[in-house]
């Protein structure tokens, strides 16, 4: 009942849809409930804001180019797989890798990822900040994505070092980003990046309108990035 608006959706992003791929959402929607009624997965429950506010505002990501012609990409701080699940369920040739630093919501999505039959997923159980130092994530992935992680400077520290230089780091926010965007260029230029794009968002079946910021890698992040956790919280990377 929800194949038609999901159509609609990746008609607008130009992407395919077809029966199995929208099967394979209907088995993650299930799971999701099923999972969620013992692990605190989302608070998101009710079918259609399943398929609007996690499904549809996933594949949003789409709308940056940069995503359509990547190969591969980490999405940090996946949750119970947003967006990186719904990626790669569109995208199924994309290698992907989810990241959190919960190892039970990894044990929901490796579950779902073997019930949707996918591969080339990799799963890592971290902390961004302590992933991003180890040689085999760092500077390894086309793009990298996030959402509902952490402001923009913090999530910019957590992402783009794993970034390969000239790849991008898509973060997907809300409605209102300028202050964040503001508070955030003085540390993307010190992490090697440059913001190219904001791109506005409207979610199909709702009110919502999000935002893309997309930002380039431009040269490699300095090795002292990123800091620990405890030097994180005491101070974001900030000119002042
Ligand atoms: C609010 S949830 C958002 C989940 C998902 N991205 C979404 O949009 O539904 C934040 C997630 O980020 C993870 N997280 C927060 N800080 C993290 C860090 N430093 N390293 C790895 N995971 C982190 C949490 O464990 C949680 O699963």
């Amino acid at each position: 009942m929800y194949f038609d608006i999901m159509k609609k959706s990746a008609d607008q992003l130009n992407l395919t849809f077809s029966r199995d791929q929208y099967e394979q959402f209907m088995q993650y929607k299930l799971l999701l409930k099923q999972w969620n009624e013992k692990l605190n997965l989302t608070a998101i429950t009710e079918d259609d804001e399943i398929i609007s506010k996690h499904f549809i505002d996933s594949i949003q990501a789409f709308q940056s180019e940069e995503l359509n012609h990547a190969e591969s990409l980490i999405d940090v701080g996946t949750g119970a797989g947003f967006p990186g699940l719904p990626i790669k369920i569109m995208k199924p040739e994309l290698k992907i890798t989810l990241l959190d630093s919960l190892n039970k919501r990894l044990n929901f999505l490796r579950a779902v990822s073997e019930e949707m039959n996918l591969e080339n997923v990799e799963f890592v159980h971290s902390r961004a900040e302590d992933g991003a130092r180890k040689s085999e994530y760092r500077d390894s992935y086309d793009v990298a994505v996030s959402r509902a992680v952490a402001n923009l400077t913090l999530l910019t520290e957590l992402c783009l070092p794993y970034v390969k230089v000239g790849g991008h780091f898509i973060a997907l926010k809300g409605p209102a980003v300028e202050q964040e965007i503001e508070d955030a260029e003085y540390a993307v230029k010190v992490l090697g990046g440059k913001i190219i794009r904001i791109q506005k968002v409207k979610v199909e079946g709702t009110d919502l309108n999000h935002n893309l910021v997309v930002i380039r890698k431009m040269k490699p992040t300095p090795k002292g990035y990123p800091r620990s956790s405890a030097a994180i919280k005491k101070s974001l990377i900030s000119e002042k």
